[in-house]
C-alpha cells in the first residue's frame, strides 16, 4: 500500500523540488479550497505526487483540490470537446488532494471562472456567461455578482436507475457516529455521490468523518458521501432547505461540495415526493449554496448551482 506523501519524506521532497518556481493562486468556494495553477499552454507536468504534495496541509500549500488552468486545445479531453463546442476555450483540469482526477467540481468551476475573469483571461461583466470545458462536459457559468456565479451543471441522473427508481434508496451507509447503517441514494452530477438520509432528530455534529464511510454496494468508480438533515419545516416561502456534511472521494471531509449539494437536494426532493419543489438552499459547514431544478421537455432536469467564489492569495513554490 502506498503511504500518504506526508509520511514519505523522500517522495515529498522530490515532488516539491520538482515544482520549485511554480506560480499558484489559492481560492475557495464556501470553504472548499483549491490551488489554481496557471498553465495556459499546457507545459507543466502535474503528476499525482505533485498534486498530493501541494495539497498537503502540513508539508505543502494545503487544499482540497488542485485546478490546472489550461486552454482546451492543449489537452486531449479539451480538444475532444472543442470539436462540438468551439466556444469552450478554457478547460478546468481538476484533481483531488490525493492526486486522483475527478470529472467535475461545482465549487471549483466558480473559482476557476473567477480566476479567469479577475486575471483578464476572459471578459466577464455581471450578467455575462462563459462556457468551460470539464471532464463531465461543457458547463455554462454566469457571473451573477462581483464574486458570485451560477453554473448550469447539466442533468442529474441515478447511478443505478433500476434500483433507485424501485426503492428510492440503493445502498446502505455506515459512518463513525451512526448507530446503524442508513439508507442512501446514489446520484451522478457528472461525478458520483451517495446521499445518506439521517434520522429527523439526528445531529450532523455527532458524525466522525475523519474515517471513510462504508457504502454498500459502492458505486463502480467510488463515491462522495453526503449526510443530510432536512430543515423543519422542509419548505419555507417555497424554498426547500437542508444541511449537509460531506466526505469527498480522494480528499476526506471538506467544508463544502457543490456537486454534493446538487446531489443532496436531488435526493431529498425525491424522498419528499415533491417534483414541484424547484428551489433549494443547502447549508454546508462553510456557508450556503443555492440549487435550482429546471425541468426539460425530455423529462430530465438541469441543475443550476449558485454560490460565491473567492481568491485569497498568490504564491510561488519555494
Ligand atoms: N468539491 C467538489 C467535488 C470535487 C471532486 C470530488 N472529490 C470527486 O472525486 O468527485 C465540488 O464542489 O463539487
Amino acid at each position: 500500500m502506498t503511504l500518504p506523501i506526508a509520511q514519505d519524506p523522500d517522495r515529498l521532497r522530490t515532488a516539491l523540488d520538482q515544482l520549485a518556481g511554480l506560480a499558484f493562486t489559492k481560492g475557495h468556494g464556501t470553504g472548499n479550497d483549491f490551488i489554481l495553477v496557471p498553465d495556459l499552454s499546457g507545459e507543466t507536468e502535474l503528476a499525482p505526487d505533485h498534486v498530493e504534495a501541494l495539497c498537503d496541509r502540513h508539508f505543502g500549500v494545503g487544499a482540497d483540490g488542485l485546478i490546472r488552468v489550461v486552454e482546451s486545445t492543449h489537452l486531449i479531453e479539451g480538444r475532444d470537446l472543442l470539436e462540438h463546442h468551439p466556444e469552450a476555450t478554457w478547460f478546468m483540469d481538476y484533481r483531488n488532494a490525493d492526486g486522483s482526477v475527478s470529472e467535475m467540481c461545482g465549487n471549483g468551476v466558480r473559482v476557476f471562472v473567477h480566476y479567469l475573469a479577475t486575471r483578464g483571461l476572459v471578459d466577464l461583466e455581471i450578467g455575462q456567461q462563459v462556457r468551460i470545458g470539464t471532464r463531465a462536459g461543457v458547463r455554462t457559468v454566469t457571473r451573477i455578482g462581483e464574486e458570485h456565479y451560477s453554473t448550469d451543471m447539466g442533468p442529474w441522473s441515478y447511478i443505478d436507475p433500476e434500483l433507485a427508481e424501485e426503492r428510492a434508496s440503493d445502498s446502505l451507509v455506515l459512518a463513525a457516529g451512526l448507530a446503524d447503517p442508513r439508507p442512501a441514494l446514489s446520484i451522478s452530477m457528472g461525478n458520483p455521490h451517495t446521499v445518506v438520509a439521517l434520522a429527523e432528530d439526528a445531529d450532523l455534529a455527532d458524525l466522525d468523518l475523519a474515517r471513510q464511510p462504508n457504502v454498500e454496494p459502492l458505486p463502480p468508480n467510488g463515491t462522495n458521501v453526503e449526510f443530510v438533515v432536512a430543515a423543519d419545516p422542509l419548505f419555507l416561502n417555497g424554498v426547500g432547505r437542508l444541511d449537509l456534511r460531506v466526505h469527498e472521494r480522494g480528499v476526506g471531509e471538506t467544508l463544502s461540495c457543490g456537486t454534493g449539494a446538487c446531489a443532496a437536494a436531488t435526493a431529498v426532493r425525491i424522498w419528499a415526493g415533491d417534483r414541484d419543489a424547484l428551489t433549494w438552499e443547502v447549508g454546508v459547514p462553510g456557508g450556503v449554496v443555492g440549487v435550482e431544478f429546471i425541468p426539460q421537455a425530455d423529462g430530465t432536469e438541469r441543475v443550476i448551482l449558485s454560490g460565491p467564489a473567492t481568491l485569497v492569495s498568490d504564491g510561488t513554490v519555494a
